[in-house]
């Protein structure tokens, strides 16, 4: 069999947790192979070894049927394995030559030469219908051409593996089907691809085979055409699970959220949210639908008081809180599952324990008089890592920085839902979750409703808006241009919104 990598056999224990235990994944040359597993399963540790940023206790790995030691980046690159992060590496005021010739320039004399990268460049980036300009700057390019220069920094390196780490998760959904495109043409020209994601629907329309592993194991490796996604979903997380979200009609309460005739200011100074208004009731989720970038963050900044409005108010269950300070808020009932988990949501190189009392360390039972109790916090997060199943090595006293990305995730939702706000604004809550724990987290975002509280959601997944949303604002170049019942709507008319075609209800806010 004509194998363009295999690893065999691969174990890596990490402090408390076997991350990986005799895993086995054999990629064929020319295919797109998928490797599915729930969160914290060890994908990212597995990919990571093939990549030489970590070094596997035990097992084999081969690359065109010869074992190698990939002992760091710079090895895997020159046996052409190249890998796309998840959070990318580029340099923002770079040109996108600039950054994709970093670490491998030539110079002509002791010039740089710019010009024949950038040529080459070009070249690739027709070949493989990228359409990347290489004299654009990073900082002025969208993030789905991010992306894009950093699978021209592969092949610029002569890869002919590459990893690609959720590359969905921070794209639109016409950037998503560029993707698609972009991996076809790939393997067309002979190149191997192995895709992490946790989204069925993706690995359905795009790769040939999917190798699942649970909790450091391999699972098995099935020939995607043949597997139902729900198949796939179960070898996954071991048991059965269900797409639908099950919930009872919305019983509305007072108004807990009025933001009246907002405008927002971005960081480029121009005006991302106009004159947007709209209500949130107790025991209502609201869904607000955009595509990314039509002002939805400007939104949630200025209602979570990290980012001063132009114009217009904001209140809280009656009260003004429109210049009020972010802990006034939290205090007044205002919880916050942020876009960025790792720059908003959490300090990475803090504890579990220390990232769950963040916005009560100063209360009591976490402290008495400035003096923190350590017990009562270890015990506060020790209730949510059990209640929301974040998996660490150890326990409340890991390093978030080590936990992965979807038990990050896991923490930040538990952390908020546990303040028992009166407004919880949950932005991309299930981004980068495993379909088991979005199944939970969805329960529980509609289980604090049934308890009266307000739901603000945002999500630019279409799915997730339509199933959760009890009535759905839809914003368009930062002007709310709908508003409606989401038992009286679909997918075509939320799209249709979303594209900018206005067809307000004549309802309220
Ligand atoms: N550097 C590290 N130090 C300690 N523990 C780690 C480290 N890296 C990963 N782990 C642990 O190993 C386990 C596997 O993590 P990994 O990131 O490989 O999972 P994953 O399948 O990529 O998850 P996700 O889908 O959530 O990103 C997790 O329990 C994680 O906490």
């Amino acid at each position: 069999m004509d194998y363009a990598v295999e690893m065999l056999g691969i174990r890596k224990e990490f402090p408390g947790i076997v991350a990986n235990d005799d895993i086995t994944l054999c990629l064929k040359r020319g295919e797109v192979h998928a490797l599915l597993g729930e969160n914290g399963a060890g994908k990212s540790t597995l990919m990571g070894i093939l990549f030489g940023m970590y070094q596997a206790d035990r097992g084999l790995v081969k690359v065109n049927g010869k074992e190698v030691r990939i002992g760091n980046p710079n090895v895997a690159t020159k046996l052409g394995i190249g890998m796309v992060h998840q959070h990318f590496k580029l340099v923002s005021t770079f040109t996108v030559t600039e950054n994709i010739i970093l670490g491998s320039e030539t110079r002509k004399g002791f010039v740089l030469d710019v010009k024949t990268a950038s040529r080459r460049i070009e070249e690739l980036s027709q070949r493989y219908g990228l359409n990347v300009d290489p004299y654009a700057k990073i900082e002025d390019i969208s993030v789905g051409m991010q992306q894009r220069v950093e699978i021209l920094k592969m092949l610029y390196r002569d890869a002919e593996v590459l990893i690609l780490d959720e590359p969905t998760a921070v794209l639109t959904p016409q950037e998503i089907l560029d993707l698609g495109v972009i991996m076809r043409n790939l393997i067309q020209e002979g190149k191997s691809i192995i895709l992490i994601t946790h989204k069925l629907k993706e690995i359905k329309a795009n790769a040939h085979r999917c190798t699942v592993i649970r909790r450091g194991r391999t699972i098995g490796t099935v020939d995607v055409a043949a597997t139902s996604e729900l198949a796939m979903a179960e070898m996954m997380v071991g048991r059965q699970v269900t797409f639908k979200v099950d919930k009872k009609p919305a019983v509305p309460g007072a108004v807990v959220l009025e933001v009246d005739s907002l405008s927002v200011k971005n960081n480029k100074k121009c005006l991302a949210l106009s004159d947007f208004s709209l209500q949130v009731r107790a025991g209502e989720i609201v869904g607000i639908a955009g595509v990314d970038g039509n002002g939805q963050s400007e939104l949630v900044e200025a209602i979570a008081g990290l980012r001063k409005p132009e114009s217009g108010t904001v209140r809280l269950k009656g009260e003004e809180i429109t210049a009020m300070s972010v802990r006034g808020r939290i205090q007044r009932g205002i919880g916050h599952i942020p876009e960025d988990r790792q720059k908003r949501g959490l300090v990475l190189d803090y504890s579990i324990a220390e990232n769950m009392v963040l916005e009560v360390y100063h209360r009591e039972p976490h402290s008495r008089r400035g003096i923190l109790n350590k017990l009562a916090i270890k015990q506060y997060a020790e209730r949510i890592i059990a209640s929301f199943d974040v998996r660490s090595g150890q326990g409340a006293a890991s390093i978030v920085r080590s936990l992965s990305g979807g038990n990050q995730q896991k923490a930040i939702i538990g952390r908020e839902i546990e303040l028992n706000p009166d407004l919880l604004i949950a932005v991309q809550p299930t981004r980068g979750l495993d379909v088991g724990s979005i199944e939970y987290i969805h329960k529980r975002l509609i289980e604090q409703r049934d308890k009266g509280k307000a739901v603000l959601l945002i999500s630019l997944e279409l799915d997730e808006i339509l199933n959760l949303s009890d009535r759905i604002a839809v914003v368009n170049q930062g002007e709310r241009v709908g508003i409606v019942e989401a038992s009286e709507t679909d997918e075509n008319e939320i799209g249709m919104l979303m594209a900018g075609v206005k067809a307000e209800g004549g309802e309220g806010a």
